[in-house]
Order: structure tokens, then C-alpha cells, then sequence
């Protein structure tokens, strides 16, 4: 499969959609059940590959273990292998290797792992040769450049002798998902303490108990319907297996979709979204959920309103630099992400008399928060999605479940 052709819907949507589960959640709990030597049953087990590959990179013997391009799966194996004590080259794609891990390896060593770098120091691959306890309990620690780090030693913390105390320094990001992970160790008994005034987390030796654990429906695969919803010209959809009361911080799309048109009622089975009228700019600071902010920035694009983003700066190391990425690819919709002060304030602006003169083409940059995000513009008109196939990264069933509601069709470019 080349590329992707969406077509706009010819008739109103109406339609209800299982979502993938949520790969944060599922690696997470995988990382947990690991620790309690598999012993507990996990449902809704997320088909989204970086699941998929740390289920099984936690069961392989290889002394190899190739994440692939999935971030948590690397920072968590890394910290899990390190106290399990696993001799374990960890790669990845071109682009995972480029991600930084020197954090977290710092951090590790100091609590007593022999982990060295093959080729650049702070950055994939790395050999995990060893670990011997080194006594130390508290950790000082960076909370602005990524929060999987956080999550990573949390995860390994109870198993620690004394536990472990985080101190976490810089402006902390993406804190959701650290108490996500906080919240999900609490389930299976263990106790913590987060002070986040002080920015402190600390948490007490003992061992998971093995647990039964449902996971949710992914709120960031959510953000994707919601835009289409927006977009469209008549929809109304119901996202099965979502809750109210979620974990997930990318549940803020409610929030924010309640300003650009999409209206949110809970239900038993999930969430009803309705259109309803939207605003004319919004200002959004996305340091608590970065991955939403393609989904929000293609949405405005194509609705003409203004939208000042903040909090975005750790985009730039994610599966592409997706600020860039953005500016390129919102180009070809007659709109521009401008950074109007460096590196801390953006805004998206669109022509408001733009016309396709050719049907846009959007490069995904092995991104597939890029082929999520753009496809709802099919919603309005014709869009091409190149290298479509990847989403499998987190939301592999996109394609048939937005063939529910529109037509597309595969093309071969040359
Ligand atoms: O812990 C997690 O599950 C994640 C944390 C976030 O990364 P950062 O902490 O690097 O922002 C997010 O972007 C990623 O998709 C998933
Ligand atoms: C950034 C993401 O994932 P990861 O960091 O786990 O590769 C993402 O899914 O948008």
C-alpha cells in the first residue's frame, strides 16, 4: 500500500467505533505483569505494534531487543531490563536512534547498571551489560525533555531494595503520563507519595500483586474521530470503551473539541460526539498532551480558526520533528504553523480564500500521528495520506474503521 485517497462522505455519518486500546496504558501494564512473572490477566490488550513489540520483547531470549520506532517500549525495556538484570543490545529504526536516552541511562547508572552506548553517547543502541545495586535510593532528574524517562524508573522503583525518590527538575512535561504510570502501580498495591509542588515522587520497596486489568480505549486515537466530527458537514459518532474518569490526559480533547465544534456526552459504552457550534481562534498549551497537538492543528487549518499553541517544543523529538513536519504538510493546505516567539509560542493561521489547484499529498514522515491527523480533511475534500500504512504504530484498524463513514481508495505512486 502506497498511498491513500479519502474522498469527502456523500452522505451524513453516523457511526460507532471500537477504538484500539491504548498502547501507553498496555505498556505499562505489560511492564507490570512482567514484574509479577505474568501473572496477571490483562484484557484489551492493544494490537497497536508498540504493544505488540514489547509483548514480545518481554517473553524473547534474544540477546537483541529492536523496539522498532516506539519510544516507551525503549525507555521502559531499558529501565526493566537493566534491574531484571538482562544482557540486552536495545535498537531501533534510523529515527529511534536519534531519540535521546542519556537521562535515563545517566540515571540508571547511577542507581547501578553498566549500560554503554555502541555508537553516540546519550543515544541508541545501547548494551545493557549488568546491574549491581548501588545503594542509592534518590535521584535527581530532568522532567522537560521526556516523561517516559519518569515512567521508565518508576515502573522498576518498587523492585528497588529501598525504593525510590524522583526529584524532578526544569518545567515537568507531559505529567499525565506519569501519573498515569502512578496510578496504574498504585492498582497493583504499591505505595507512592507525589508531592507535585515540590516536585517530588517517592516511592516504597514491595512487589506488584498480580492483578486483572482492563485497558482503556486509546483517548489519543479518540482525537482523530473527534476531528473528523468537526470537520464533516453532518456526523454524529459514538467511541466505544472510552471513559469519563480516564487516565489518559489526551482525554483534554474533550476540551478542547468543545471549542472547535464537537459536543461530548458519556454513555455507557463510551462517548457520543455531536456537532455543535465552534469558536473563532483558540490558544491551547499542549505540554500536557503533545500527542494532540497535530490532530488539533490540521482541525483549525481546515476550519479557519486561529490557534496559539504552546508547549510544543517536544515535538521536535518525537517520531519525526513534527513541528517541522506540520509546517511542510500544512503548506500544501494553504495554511502555515509560524513560530511567533522561539520555540515557545506557535500559531496556525489559514488563507481563508485557499483552493486546492491539485489534490495535496501529505508526506507522513514515518510519522503516523501525521497519517491520523491529516486523513479528517478528507472530511472537506480530496486528500492524498503517502505511506499509509503508518499508523500501525498505535491505531492499526484507522483505515477500515474510517471506511465506516467515507470512501478511500489505495493508489499506487511511482
Ligand atoms: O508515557 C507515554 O506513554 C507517552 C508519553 C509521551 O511522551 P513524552 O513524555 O516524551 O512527551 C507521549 O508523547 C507518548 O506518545 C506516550
Ligand atoms: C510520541 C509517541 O510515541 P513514542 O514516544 O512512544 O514513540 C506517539 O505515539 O505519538
Amino acid at each position: 500500500m502506497k498511498s491513500i485517497l479519502v474522498h469527502p462522505p456523500q452522505k451524513p455519518i453516523r457511526a460507532e467505533i471500537k477504538l484500539a486500546a491504548s498502547k501507553s496504558e498496555c505498556n505499562r501494564a505489560l511492564i507490570i505483569n512482567a514484574l509479577t512473572d505474568f501473572q496477571c490477566e490483562l484484557s484489551n490488550i492493544s494490537e497497536a505494534r508498540d504493544s505488540q513489540t514489547m509483548l514480545r520483547l518481554l517473553k524473547s531470549d534474544d540477546a537483541v531487543a529492536d523496539v522498532i520506532d516506539a519510544g516507551t517500549t525503549m525507555r521502559f525495556l531499558t529501565a526493566y531490563f537493566t534491574v531484571t538484570n538482562q544482557k540486552k543490545r536495545m535498537t531501533g529504526t534510523p529515527r529511534m536512534c536519534e531519540r535521546p536516552i542519556g537521562i535515563l541511562v545517566d540515571a540508571l547508572r547511577t542507581l547501578g547498571a553498566d549500560i554503554q552506548y555502541e555508537n553516540v553517547p546519550g543515544y541508541p543502541p545501547t548494551q545493557i551489560n549488568g546491574f549491581v545495586y548501588s545503594g542509592q535510593n534518590e535521584l535527581k532528574i530532568r522532567g522537560d525533555v521526556s516523561s517516559q524517562y519518569i515512567s521508565a524508573l518508576l515502573l522498576i522503583a518498587p523492585s528497588l531494595p529501598d525504593g525510590l525518590t524522583i526529584l524532578l527538575e526544569g518545567e515537568v512535561g507531559s505529567r499525565p503520563y506519569i501519573e498515569m504510570t502512578l496510578k496504574q502501580m498504585e492498582y497493583f498495591g504499591i505505595i507512592y507519595e507525589a508531592d507535585w509542588e515540590a516536585n517530588r515522587i517517592q516511592v516504597k520497596p514491595s512487589k506488584y500483586e498480580p492483578k486483572n486489568y482492563a485497558i482503556e480505549s486509546d483517548w489519543s486515537g479518540a482525537s482523530y474521530w473527534y476531528s473528523i466530527v468537526a470537520l464533516a458537514e453532518d456526523a454524529e459518532v459514538e467511541l466505544l470503551g472510552l471513559k469519563e474518569n480516564s487516565l489518559q490526559g489526551d482525554s483534554d480533547i474533550v476540551n478542547i473539541m468543545a471549542q472547535l465544534g464537537v459536543q461530548s456526552t458519556f454513555t455507557e459504552r463510551g462517548v457520543l460526539l455531536k456537532k455543535i457550534p465552534a469558536s473563532d481562534s483558540i490558544a491551547w498549551d499542549f505540554t500536557n498532551c503533545p500527542d494532540l497537538a497535530q490532530t488539533v492543528a490540521v482541525c483549525c487549518a481546515m476550519k479557519n480558526i486561529h490557534l496559539t499553541l504552546t508547549g510544543i517544543e517536544s515535538l521536535k523529538i518525537k517520531e519525526t520533528d513534527r513541528v517541522f513536519a506540520l509546517q511542510e504538510e500544512l503548506k500544501k493546505l494553504g495554511a502555515e504553523l509560524n513560530e511567533v516567539e522561539t520555540n515557545l509560542k506557535y500559531e496556525v493561521v489559514r488563507k481563508s480564500d485557499w483552493a486546492a489547484t491539485a489534490v495535496p499529498s501529505i508526506f507522513t514522515y514515518d510519522d503516523h500521528r501525521m497519517a491520523l491527523a491529516f486523513a479528517p480533511v478528507g472530511m472537506i475534500h480530496d486528500i492524498i495520506i503517502e505511506e499509509p500504512g503508518v499508523v500501525v504504530k498505535s491505531y492499526p484498524g484507522y483505515w477500515n474503521d474510517l471506511a465506516k463513514v467515507t470512501t478511500w481508495e489505495e493508489l499506487q505512486l511511482s
